[in-house]
């Protein structure tokens, strides 16, 4: 292996290569070896440096390193692993081995010879003799140098050009060497030089190595600037180097100067002048390396501590700088002592053989104070490290605090942001429930406002219809009626009017000819008087003729006269025909003016006919408005029951009784919305005290479909559940039943006599008549149930019956109806059967009430009107039933104290409330076809069929308006606002085609 291998080997432990201007010392000289054995050599077996980061390999503790490029680098160097020779033993190998040494070529005398080479073979391993092996000298370097890098075991000598260049230094430093010696060790120096040459052993190399060439960082730690005064190095100079490792980085230079802090009080002159092997002259530089040189040269190039040095013209020069300051050291073969022991006796041994035991002696105590010194400065280092170690703890610790107080600010800023987003989130959180509270507002108003707007729209529409109807009706009517005695009236003017002509005109025509007549017979008669008397006178005259022939010539005359007088007769006859044509004419005038009134009287009978017909034709397009009508009711009871639907399927209302004149202390209940929608009821709630010992009081709002004040009667009620009986005749299950405190008033509103009972049954009685017309026939039927203590008890029975006659109820699941067994039902064919029904009813409790105090107050009772309609023209049939419950008194247990019966009853009351509660509950939260607990109660199994999906219920919650009652009153109001807050399934009509 050659010396290049080598020095890889070294840059490797270091971690850093060497620099540019230092590549030329590729190679440590041998000789440099021993300097590193007790220091460097250690550290090299250190770990090499990971990057940047130096950590120190001996120190047991996790020593972070600084990277900072001005801090100085911690090196802690361990204890070496190997026990290392100390020079005594080295020098004692080739002293033991010097048998094996190669011959001297010059005659040595044997005093000095023996010194000279004892006392080389004790400084330095290497004065090895040319026969020794390589692998021992190897082996003797290794163990020195620990685990640093092997001594390659090549056969041929490492040239490296260190070598060359550590001969040519030290050449150099003899010229420039400034060494104050003394002349006589100067002298000795040369003579044990020439004496060791002849003995055939190595002299120290001598490694000049220029300070500035190391390229030491300017920050780099200097060594204390004692130390060079203490080993009295001067400040110029060439040293020797003993170590055969050459300082090749910075880090190594920085490694040593701690190290070499230790040997500060050996004498470096006097350790040299005392071996008197060595010196260092600035004059023999040359001579000393021509001398190595020949050393080299005389058969020692197998082994490579005795490497020769080269020749200067052969190494690399460096750049002499008289400014530049050299770092020297110098090998110290031996143990420093004090001047005034070790002097004498090298003195005295130089210049006289000692016996061997001196020797022995003396090598023990120098192995011995090898060892110590060692130690102390394995010791120094160990503690210089953890000074620094402990340095760099305090200053990562104050690294640290620093981190930990910036951690904590930003902790602080952190939890006072997490405290910030709580806050946020706490008010977003409340921002959100107030928005969907005013949503929850907002939709009621909307479902509130379409309730109103549909109720609105309806009432519109039967009355458009209605209004519609009678004035078709009205408007047929009085056509009809105007039309017929325009008729009559026209026919009998025209009888009239015809009777008078006709009268007139026969009247007319019998005085006009019998006026004729007379006149024709007077003008007959005065004609033939005058045709007699002119006969007579034609036959005097005649006669006359005769005799008066003469008279001719005058009767001639009178003749002639008398033919004028006959044609003035004749002239008056024509004149009386002429009349008698004109009365003729004006009878055929008469008799056309009779035809004429006659062919009047036809006009008119067809204008009848006409009237006749739109008559027709306006009593069928009533027809066909009844068929429309009809399809409209169809139509309406769809629309009513779509309404029924949006307004729910259960409907909570609320009312508030007056108080009597015999109650005092009122509660303080209010109708915020009295005069719009009438649909909030506020209770003041009772005082309490707070915490400050003020008195407060809550006022609690509620809002149901509909709240009735202490005014409102039951009239006003009934207007609101109509439309829900009018359900009950389409076909639906219709539930109503009263709920509230004992004495709220829920037998008032029930069961009083224009209660919601008999308002519900005449209304059901005046629909069922008016349907008729549209082809609808009901059937009615009514049963009075009382549950009293979990049995069911029937009302309309005989009031002995009561608690002894079983009734039953059964259920026909496939038809969802309930029949009661051993139960009276009555037919109602008229609005009378209500009333007595409840007459029996109320009887009935009367005398229930003689047996159990207050009964009805602590029974439900249930009027049950089933309603069968059949439409004849449609083919329809429905099934509805009306249920009117009046539910017993709600007060709490504890509230009434009750014991015995009154405690079962209440218990009894409490349940079945309890269980209504829950079905009703279920009701709305279940999914369809989920349980529903009906069974758990007589009452809820009674009006399984009235509640839930097929049915429309109502509730009223009766309030009492006393502030004795007011805990209750706010129960009762809960309960209803629990109710009316519960969404029933959509409702079925019971209805067959
Ligand atoms: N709206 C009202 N107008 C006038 N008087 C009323 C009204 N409501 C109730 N009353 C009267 O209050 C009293 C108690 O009423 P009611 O008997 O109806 O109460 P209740 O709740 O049915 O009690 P119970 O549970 O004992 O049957 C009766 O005298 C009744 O006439």
């Amino acid at each position: 292996m050659d010396t290049a291998n080598e020095n890889t080997g070294i840059a490797k432990r270091s971690g850093i290569k060497p620099p540019s201007n230092f590549s030329h010392i590729t190679s440590p000289p041998r000789a440099l070896a021993e300097l590193y054995d007790g220091s460097v050599n250690a550290r090299s077996a250190m770990p090499p440096p990971a990057g940047t980061k130096h950590k120190p390999s001996g120190c047991k503790l996790p020593l972070p390193i600084s990277s900072e490029p001005d801090r100085p680098l911690t090196i802690s160097v361990p204890e070496p692993a190997f026990k290392r020779k100390t020079l005594a033993e080295k020098a004692a190998e080739p002293y033991n081995q010097k048998s094996a040494a190669p011959p001297n070529p010059r005659p040595v005398p044997s005093g000095v010879r023996g010194t000279i080479a004892r006392g080389l073979a004790a400084s330095t391993s290497r004065a090895i003799p040319k026969n020794v092996s390589r692998h021992h000298s190897a082996s003797a370097l290794s163990g020195s140098v620990g685990a640093g890098p092997r001594i390659p075991s090549g056969n041929t000598r490492p040239k490296s050009a260190y070598g060359q260049y550590a001969g040519h230094a030290r050449s150099k430093s003899h010229h420039q060497g400034m060494r104050p010696a003394t002349g006589m060790r100067q002298r000795e120096e040369d003579d044990d030089e020439q004496e060791a040459e002849r003995q055939g052993v190595q002299p120290f190399h001598i490694s000049t190595v220029p300070f500035e060439s190391l390229n030491v960082p300017k920050n780099a730690p200097q060594a204390p600037k004692k130390r060079p005064n203490s080993l009295n190095v001067p400040s110029k100079g060439i040293f020797r180097l003993s170590t055969p490792r050459s300082v090749s980085s910075p880090s190594n230079l920085r490694s040593i100067t701690p190290v070499m802090e230790e040997p500060a009080d050996i004498d470096c002159e006097d350790v040299c002048a005392n071996l008197g092997a060595l010196s260092l002259s600035a004059s023999k530089g040359d001579k000393r390396a021509s001398r190595v040189g020949r050393g080299k040269t005389s058969g020692k190039e197998d082994n490579p501590f005795l490497k020769p040095t080269t020749s200067r013209s052969q190494i690399p020069q460096p750049t002499p700088t008289p400014k530049k300051q050299q770092l020297v050291f110098q090998t110290l073969f031996r143990p420093p002592s004090t001047p005034s022991t070790r002097v004498p006796y090298l003195n005295r041994f130089t210049n006289d053989r000692v016996p061997d035991f001196y020797n022995e002696r003396m090598e023990a105590m120098e192995r011995d104070f090898r060892m110590f010194k060692e130690q102390i400065e394995g010791d120094v280092r160990q503690a210089t490290d953890y000074k620094e170690s402990i340095q760099q703890l305090q200053s990562r610790v104050t690294e640290l605090e620093a981190i930990r107080a910036r951690l904590e600010v930003v902790n602080k800023g952190l939890e006072s942001e997490l405290d910030d987003t709580r806050s946020c989130l706490k008010s977003v959180k409340m921002e959100l429930e107030m928005n969907q509270q005013k949503h929850s507002y907002e939709a009621d108003d909307l479902r509130r406002r379409l309730r109103n707007e549909v109720d609105d729209l309806e009432t519109r529409h039967r009355k458009d219809t209605d209004r519609l109807q009678r004035e078709r009706e009205e408007a047929e009517s009085k056509v009809r009626k105007e039309l017929e005695s325009r008729i009559d009236k026209l026919l009998k003017e025209h009888g009239d009017e015809l009777a008078e002509l006709r009268k007139k005109l026969s009247a007319d025509s019998e005085a006009e000819q019998s006026k004729r007549t007379q006149e024709k017979e007077r003008l007959e008669t005065e004609y033939a008087s005058k045709l007699r008397a002119a006969a007579l006178d034609a036959d005097v005259k005649q006669r006359e003729a005769q005799l008066l022939q003469g008279e001719l010539t005058n009767v001639k005359a009178e003749l002639d006269r008398e033919r004028s007088l006959k044609a003035g007769l004749q002239t008056q006859l024509t004149e009386a025909t002429t009349t008698n044509l004109a009365l003729s004419a004006t009878g055929k005038a008469m008799k056309e003016k009779i035809d004429f009134l006659e062919s009047d009287s036809q006009a008119q009978s067809q204008a009848f006919n006409d009237l006749h017909r739109r008559m027709q034709e306006a009593i069928e397009a009533a027809e066909r408005a009844h068929d429309k009508l009809r399809q409209e009711e169809t139509l309406r009871r769809k629309l009513f029951n779509q309404v029924q639907e949006l307004k729910g399927n259960i409907r909570v209302m609320c009312r508030v009784r007056p108080s009597h004149d015999s109650e005092s202390d009122p509660a303080q209940i209010t109708f915020p919305d009295n005069d719009t929608d009438s649909k909030e009821v506020s209770v003041l709630g009772p005082s309490k005290q707070s915490a400050m010992g003020k008195d407060t009081t809550t006022a609690y709002s509620y809002s149901f479909d509909r709240v009735f004040g202490p005014s409102s009667q039951n009239g006003e009620v009934f207007e609101e559940i109509s439309q829900l009986v009018q359900s009950a005749l389409d076909g639906y299950n219709v539930c109503i039943f009263c709920y509230g405190q004992t004495g709220a008033g829920k037998t008032h509103t029930m069961s009083s006599v224009d209660g919601m009972i008999p308002r519900a049954t005449a209304q059901i009685w005046d629909e069922a008549q008016r349907l008729q017309e549209k082809g609808w026939r009901y059937s009615m039927e009514g049963s009075f149930i009382e549950v009293y203590n979990e049995t069911y008890n029937d009302l309309l029975g005989r009031s002995e019956d009561l608690d002894k006659k079983k009734v039953e109820v059964r259920h026909d699941t496939a038809k969802k109806q309930t029949h009661l067994e051993n139960a009276v039902s009555v037919m109602l064919d008229g609005p009378k059967r209500v009333e007595e029904i409840l007459d029996t009813a109320s009887k009935n409790r009367t005398v229930a009430a003689t047996k159990a105090n207050m009964r009805s107050s602590r029974s439900h009772s249930v009027f049950i009107l089933k309603l069968v309609g059949t439409n004849e023209i449609t083919g329809e049939r429905s099934e509805g039933t009306l249920n009117l419950v009046d539910l017993a008194g709600s007060e709490r247990l504890e509230h009434s104290k009750a014991e015995g019966a009154r405690l079962k009853e209440t218990q009894n009351i409490n349940k079945s409330l309890s269980c209504l509660g829950d079905v009703i509950n279920a009701l709305g939260s279940a999914k369809e076809g989920a349980h529903v607990p009906y069974r758990n109660s007589k009452l809820t199994y009674l009006l399984q069929y009235s509640l839930g999906g097929n049915s429309k219920t109502l509730m009223f919650v009766m309030v009492s308006p006393l502030q004795a009652h007011l805990q209750e009153t706010i129960t009762s109001l809960k309960f209803a606002t629990k109710v009316h807050n519960t969404h029933i399934g959509t409702a079925k009509k019971q209805t067959r085609t």
